[in-house]
């Protein structure tokens, strides 16, 4: 027998704020049921909820159709607000009874905040901010082979148990590094919002909800949330984005945001940045793509005066789109571009703004011929 057979099933924390689910939860249900399919065993996906009953009644259903098997509902007044010693006590009591496989979370600042004390309070190892996950040696070789220069052969396969490998960019993003836990139980890791792809919407499914009323009381909470205050930068919706312009230090000063601004209004876009523009203090950093900042994958990425640097690549590889503007035409950017311009930004992202409405008229000319 396993020493870890009484550990079962991946559980995904369903990260909620005010009734309203974090979009990488549901990845991240996607991203469980893939992993299940690998897994040896009948393994099984729950979605962990944590709030009041107010709040969390309504989402099980979505948790269903983006692929869980099942839903566990943490409910207490005091998980209305997200407080760092409600949620750990209730979630590591829970993960302490149940033995879950595999917990994951989503590398989001409440995400950030819980995995890593859960980690230490029920003892086991955490993987912070993968950008992939595996649980099939085979795959995760094939996978390592094509983005690092990894030695395979060191690799002993017999620490190859079914385990999770958890996959995040190391050493400033110049490599990958994929890590086990093969000692301790559960399996953990954060995962960036914006990697996994969740599963297409099955308004169908349902499922079983276990309500659970964690043992919370006032003097659990050290910490007490007078007041919260949505500041305007929350408002920039980087995951969300189909469309994204992205500036960087090629801008040549903070003015160059209002170019870029022009641009995602006139697109429909939202306004991106590299972290040189956000260190030199142009825009807040909650515009940053890449390693440091939001990984996206809209439809169409507009790198302007970006070098492309690996740590920003880590964060938008992956669009469906990219159209690099660059005035070198050596610059790594237009390795990943799809559409490369060498010119003057200045000169080029009007031209692009001005051509736009022509632009989406033929597409919708030619959409309707199809
Ligand atoms: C641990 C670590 C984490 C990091 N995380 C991130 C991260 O999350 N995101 C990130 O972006 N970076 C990150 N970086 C920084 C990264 O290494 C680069 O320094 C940064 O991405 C460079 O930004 P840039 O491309 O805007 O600037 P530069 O590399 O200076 O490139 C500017 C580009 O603009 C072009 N240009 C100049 N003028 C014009 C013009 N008028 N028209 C057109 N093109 C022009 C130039 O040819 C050049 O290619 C990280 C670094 C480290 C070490």
């Amino acid at each position: 027998m396993n020493r870890f057979e009484e550990y079962k099933d991946i559980w995904v924390f369903a990260e909620q704020r005010d009734g309203k689910l974090a979009n990488v939860a549901l990845e991240l249900i996607g991203e469980g049921r893939r992993l299940s399919r690998d897994m040896e065993r009948n393994t099984k996906v729950y979605a962990i909820l944590a709030g009041t009953q107010e709040d969390v009644d309504s989402l099980a259903k979505e948790c269903f159709e983006y692929g869980a098997d099942g839903v566990i509902s943490l409910q207490h007044p005091l998980l209305k607000q997200y407080t760092t010693d409600a949620y750990t006590k209730a979630l590591t009591e829970l993960i302490i009874q149940r033995k879950p496989e595999i917990v994951i979370y989503g590398a989001t600042h409440i995400g950030r905040d819980l995995a890593p004390r859960i980690a230490a309070r029920v003892n086991t190892g955490l993987t912070a901010d993968c950008t992939h996950l595996d649980v099939n040696l085979d795959k995760y070789v094939d996978y390592a082979n094509k983005n690092t220069t990894l030695d395979t052969s060191k690799i002993d396969p017999a620490s190859d148990d079914g385990g999770l490998k958890m996959t995040r960019p190391a050493f400033g993003g110049n490599l990958m590094a994929t890590i086990i836990c093969p000692n301790t139980r559960p399996q953990m890791s954060t995962v960036r919002p914006g990697v996994m792809q969740r599963l297409e919407r099955d308004p169908q499914a349902d499922g079983e909800v276990e309500v659970v009323v964690p043992q919370l009381e006032e003097k659990d909470i050290r910490v007490k949330v007078l007041e919260v205050i949505k500041s305007a930068k929350e408002m920039v919706s980087l995951t969300d984005a189909d469309i994204i312009c992205s500036g960087g230090r090629g801008l040549g000063g903070p003015e160059g945001f209002e170019l870029m601004r022009r641009f995602a209004e006139k697109t429909g876009g939202v306004v991106g940045a590299s972290r040189a523009a956000v260190d030199s203090g142009w825009i807040d950093h909650s515009h940053q793509v890449g390693q440091t900042g939001t990984t996206v994958k809209p439809k169409i990425y507009f790198a302007c005066g970006i070098s492309g640097a690996i740590q920003h690549l880590a964060g938008m590889q992956t669009s469906d789109i990219i159209v690099a503007i660059n005035k070198d035409p050596d610059a790594p950017i237009f390795t990943v571009a799809d559409f490369g311009i060498v010119g003057d930004l200045y000169k080029v992202v009007p031209t692009i703004i001005n051509l736009w409405d022509d632009a989406e008229e033929l597409y919708e000319t030619d959409l309707r011929r199809q």
